[in-house]
């Protein structure tokens, strides 16, 4: 955690300790001239520059989106919706708002390059270092380009497991107005899924970071199979 430091003594005594303590030279140089001194508090998880990246997968009406709502309140993550990215991408009438529209209509995927873009502005400009990456790589392709472009991997990966016939149910009432939650597109999103989603969920069960949820149930069912994953990492619970 950090705190603001109002006095400049405390900015001397950490330019002063500088000059007499090695070990301090193991800061980063911002750090050495920074106005904010780490408040290390028991059980907080240490802000570090590295960020902590969670994949969230699953199909589409799995309970994506819900159940990284329940996390962000728990756990206070910044959730990134790939989706909704892209849908302000759509609605702010970017050059690029037509090819994913008719990308998101047809419930194929929008060029990682992309999609990858919007995600790393969003993490570049937030001051967090927890990050909920929804609905995102949804392909092999996707995957590769992310740690290519961002030279980073997730921390760990929730795959959100549900049956066809309840993911189509979901999103057929999901009453979001959304231009792919109906019964054509949603018959073409389920075959991408199979297509070209579950490959990654594979590439990463077989690297050990996959935490597969049973998605079935309400939804506080299937958040009590996703607390104890964030609260086995340390994280400190910021509310009930
Ligand atoms: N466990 C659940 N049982 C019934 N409906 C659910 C459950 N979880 C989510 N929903 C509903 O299903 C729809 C899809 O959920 P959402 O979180 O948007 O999934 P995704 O982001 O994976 O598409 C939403 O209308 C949501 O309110
Ligand atoms: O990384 C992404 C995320 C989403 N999409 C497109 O956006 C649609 C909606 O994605 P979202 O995750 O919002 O759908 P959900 O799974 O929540 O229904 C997908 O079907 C894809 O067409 C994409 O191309 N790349
Ligand atoms: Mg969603």
């Amino acid at each position: 955690m950090w705190r603001r430091v109002v006095s400049a003594s405390h900015f001397t005594f950490a330019h002063k300790s500088i000059a007499n303590n090695k070990d301090v030279c193991k800061l980063k140089f911002w750090e050495a001239f920074t106005t904010e001194i780490p408040l290390k508090e028991k059980g907080t998880f240490q802000r570090d520059k590295t960020p902590f990246i969670t994949f969230v997968l699953g199909g589409p009406g799995s309970g994506k989106g819900t159940q990284c709502m329940k996390i962000v309140e728990n756990f206070g993550f910044t959730h990134l919706s790939a989706g909704d990215l892209l849908r302000r991408e759509i609605a702010s009438n970017s050059a690029d708002g037509t090819m994913i529209l008719n990308t998101i209509k047809e419930g194929k995927i929008v060029p990682s390059e992309l999609t990858i873009r919007l995600i790393q502005k969003e993490m570049e400009s937030s001051d967090n270092y927890k990050f909920l990456i929804d609905g995102f790589p949804r392909s092999e392709e996707n995957r590769i380009a992310f740690e290519q472009i961002m030279g980073v991997e997730p921390d760990i990966v929730l795959f959100f497991d549900c049956p066809e016939d309840e993911m189509v149910k979901r999103v057929l009432n999901r009453n979001q107005g959304r231009v792919d939650d109906n019964i054509v597109t949603i018959k073409k999103r389920l075959k991408v899924f199979d297509a070209l989603n579950l490959p990654v969920v594979k590439y990463y069960m077989e690297k050990g970071k996959l935490y597969k949820i049973k998605a079935v149930g309400t939804v506080d069912e299937i958040y009590k199979q996703v607390y104890p994953v964030f609260a086995s990492l340390n994280f400190e619970q910021v509310r009930e």
